[in-house]
């Protein structure tokens, strides 16, 4: 389905939806605790359904209500499992691809056109490297993997995913012998695998750090049951702040910041480089825009999520926005650098393209076209934020919501936006 998206002001209080990531490691790994652990405050969506869906083919007896899970059995390694089909969840195959390597048989991971096309090879050869035995066209979903791996010394590189290190850190302890893991060259998105060790530490296991984010040494241990609760997403955070910059009057923001390591964070800094005044409380942030932002060079290598609301953010900035080092955003949903370089011309943004980045030039002929989000979550909210901006926009593909942010539509158009679902 399209959204037909007009110039419209937004007002009022909005609850910030709960975070994907730590939703999907709280729910992976209760499941491998078991014994009532719990999940609070989850975000239910697509993604986050695929991640339950895995941990009971993986043998977990779970209970989902409204906000949380409680997981009555842990996952039985050595059961047999059916093909997994993670949809269109990242987070979701890797991790389960790592889960997977420690039962005895085959096991087969799939998932939708997209991730169908996202590479998994670096942790399949990692896997095979201790012992599984992996299958894959291209590296490339589906794969089948067959282990049960033992532990040892492994070595990946870190400029493609960090998830393919979540992945191996999440199942080293439960290996015979545990893990030696060395990052190999640069490691990108660096803060989801604090956020990974942060929560293997909620669940009762450490990781020893020996260099930080090149070498690490996670021994053989259980995961214990806890309650472990979900904190904000910064990522959604972003997309809302986006669009309070580019429309709010009066929008406040709830939600309670937590302490646990998100990069996206970042987006708050990014702000108030161009010029946005930002008052954060306990629970809620509030922020006053200019009239006009300035722009700037900004890093996303740790922080690619942000790529999106920080590229529609140069509708309103009077100098440049560039951004760069985030060439692993070509690898998600869809390459997001290229489609954002193919879109945001047609609304009237001048882009330059680059390997690792984007520059975006503000234009004064900004005008309404159908802009096409190929289905991508991220890409889809960035453009109907947009499009409120510049007025008659189509966006394609609001589907895609329901895999972070399922009542996105419905949570703008109640404060005033006008986005409305049409048949294509
Ligand atoms: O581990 C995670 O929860 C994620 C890691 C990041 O991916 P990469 O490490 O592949 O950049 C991020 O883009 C993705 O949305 C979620
Ligand atoms: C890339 C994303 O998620 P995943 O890798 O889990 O598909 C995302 O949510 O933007």
């Amino acid at each position: 389905m399209n959204c037909k998206v007009e110039k419209s002001k937004i007002n009022g209080v909005i609850d910030c939806p709960s975070n994907k990531s730590y939703t999907h490691r709280g729910i992976f790994l209760a499941s491998l605790a078991g014994n009532n652990s719990k999940v609070e405050n989850i975000l239910i969506s697509a993604d986050t359904k695929a991640t339950i869906e895995a941990c009971k083919k993986f043998g977990a007896v779970i209970e989902v209500n409204d906000s949380a899970v409680i997981v009555k059995e842990p996952i039985k390694i050595g059961s047999t499992v059916p093909e997994i089909n993670t949809e269109n969840s990242g987070t979701t195959i890797r991790i389960a691809i790592g889960i997977a390597s420690l039962f005895s048989e085959e096991i087969t991971l799939t998932g939708d056109d997209s991730i169908q096309k996202r590479p998994m090879q670096p942790l399949l050869d990692a896997l095979a490297s201790i012992g599984a035995k992996c299958s894959s066209t291209d590296g490339k979903p589906p794969v089948k993997i067959k282990g049960s791996i033992l532990g040892g010394s492994i070595k990946i590189p870190g400029n493609l995913s960090s998830q393919f290190i979540s992945s191996l850190l999440i199942s080293a302890p439960l290996t015979k012998n545990g893990i030696n893991l060395t990052i190999e060259g640069d490691l990108v998105s660096k803060p989801y695998l604090d956020a990974t060790i942060a929560t293997m530490r909620k669940f009762g296991v450490s990781v020893q750090t020996l260099i930080p984010y090149k070498k690490y040494n996670i021994s053989p241990q259980i995961y214990k049951n806890t309650t472990f609760n979900v904190p904000i997403d910064f990522s959604s955070l972003a997309l809302l702040l986006s669009f309070t910059v580019l429309n709010g009057e009066d929008v406040t923001i709830k939600g309670s910041m937590g302490n646990l390591p998100q990069g996206d964070e970042a987006f708050i800094d990014f702000l108030e480089q161009l010029g946005v005044a930002i008052t954060i409380n306990e629970d809620e942030i509030k922020i006053k825009s200019p009239k006009k932002l300035t722009g700037g060079i900004f890093d996303l290598r740790n922080s690619p999520d942000l790529l999106p609301p920080l590229a529609i953010l140069s509708l309103m900035s009077s100098e440049p926005i560039q951004i760069v080092n985030v060439k692993h955003a070509r690898l998600k949903e869809t390459d997001r650098i290229s489609i954002l370089a193919r879109e945001l011309p047609k609304i009237g943004i001048i882009v330059e393209e680059k390997e690792d980045g984007l520059i975006l030039k503000p234009s004064d002929n900004l005008t309404g076209a159908k802009l096409d989000s190929e289905n991508d979550h991220r890409l889809f909210m960035a453009f109907c934020i947009a499009g409120t901006h510049i007025g008659n926009c189509t966006v394609t593909d609001s589907e895609s919501v329901q895999v972070s942010y399922p009542n996105f539509i419905q949570e703008m158009n109640r404060l005033g936006a006008k986005i409305d679902i049409v048949k294509s």
